[in-house]
């Protein structure tokens, strides 16, 4: 017997992507897959694709349920992590993939989410300088969120090596309605969203948040975008230079360096752009650098699975170096594209 995991919200879009990449983990056992509504549901009926759990069901999301686990994931909506969080024991390592314990800033939780702020825990984005020891020192991780991921992977490194401004950074992003969960809103529907591209939470988005706190910038104008496609997230993030000697060289050199030794994060050759197609059923993020030949601003392009390096993957990254496992264990680098 391995390690001991329960999933929380496993009938949802990330739980069930958690669920399809623990069937393939050698060290890690799923025990529970507990689910709200659909408690008693068999796992198949919600995940067709996951024929490996054959008869097994959702069982209720209840602290005795997950307390039996040694490694518990929350998949749930903002709100719901905190409050289940607080009746589990210590012992029991815990992997939030939602926001309630992402930010150290209170203002900033309400000025986003609204509410109570629950407090903080280690920030589980390990390509941070310096995180990945505090992941795997913590018995309590909070994911990034899926938009996060992508754009400060594009910038951090830019901001930290003084190459661009702090105070203008412009993201446009598109995200698959997957990002959305998979709840029933008018919007959401697939002869709504099919043929159509439309703006959402333009000017507010709560991802603004922890950009800044992960990166250090001091202003981010973020303009999300919801696009016809199940999965994926292209993010394009623009900067102000610090001076106009930097050139698309000096940023990808940047780039490459930061990530020189990270089995997830891949600067592309010059000139290829990244795709989300090629980023899709892995963990990984595709970076490409450029500087716009008529503004002089620094354009990194990302690509990234929202369910992947988003959401489930990079859960998965971090309970691998909070459990003492090598951190890439049931992970690809590699998409599934076409
Ligand atoms: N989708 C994505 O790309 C990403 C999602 N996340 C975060 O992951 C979390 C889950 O998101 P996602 O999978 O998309 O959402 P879904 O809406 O697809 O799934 C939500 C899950 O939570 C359960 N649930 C709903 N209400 C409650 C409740 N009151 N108490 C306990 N469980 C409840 C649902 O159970 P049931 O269906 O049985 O009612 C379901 O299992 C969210 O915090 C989200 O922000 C983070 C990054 C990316
Ligand atoms: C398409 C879509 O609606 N995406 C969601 C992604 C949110 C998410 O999953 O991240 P959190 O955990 O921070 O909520 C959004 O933009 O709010």
């Amino acid at each position: 017997m391995g390690i001991s995991v329960a999933v929380a919200g496993a009938s949802g879009y990330a739980g069930g992507e958690l669920l399809r990449l623990l069937a393939g983990h050698p060290g890690l056992d799923v025990v529970a897959a507990t689910a709200h509504a659909n408690a008693g549901q068999r796992i198949t009926e919600l995940h067709p694709n996951l024929v490996s759990y054959g008869e097994l069901r959702f069982s209720d999301t209840s602290p005795g349920v997950l307390a039996a686990a040694d490694l518990v994931f929350l998949a749930l909506p903002h709100g719901a992590s905190a409050t289940l969080a607080a009746e589990l024991p210590e012992s029991v390592k815990i992997v939030d993939l939602g926001a309630d314990f992402r930010l150290t800033d209170a203002a900033a939780w309400q000025r986003y989410y609204g509410g109570p702020h629950a407090g903080s825990w280690t920030y589980g984005l390990p390509e941070l300088p310096g995180q990945r020891t505090r992941i795997a020192a913590s018995g309590r991780v909070a994911n990034t969120g899926c938009y996060a991921v992508s754009i400060i992977t594009a910038l951090a490194p830019l901001i930290a090596a003084g190459l661009v401004e702090v105070d203008d950074v412009v993201v446009v992003a598109s995200s698959g309605t997957s990002g959305a969960g998979r709840s029933a809103k008018l919007n959401l529907l697939a002869s709504e969203v099919a043929g159509d591209l439309s703006g959402y939470k333009v000017g507010a988005h709560q991802h603004v948040a922890e950009i800044l706190q992960a990166t250090g910038a001091r202003s981010v104008s973020m303009t999300p975008i919801l696009a016809p496609m199940p999965r994926g997230i292209l993010s394009t993030v623009t900067a102000r230079p610090v001076s106009t000697s930097v050139t698309s060289h000096d940023i990808r050199e940047v780039l490459i360096r930061a990530y020189a030794d990270e089995p997830f994060i891949h600067v592309l050759p010059a000139g290829r752009q990244p795709h989300t197609a090629a980023t899709a059923g892995s963990n990984s993020v595709h970076l490409q650098a450029e500087v716009d030949i008529s503004s002089g601003r620094v354009i990194v392009t990302s690509a990234i699975d929202n369910l992947g390096k988003g959401a489930a993957g990079q859960a998965l990254q971090n309970a691998n170096l909070m459990m003492g496992l090598d951190e890439t264990t049931g992970l690809s680098a590699n998409g599934i594209a076409p």
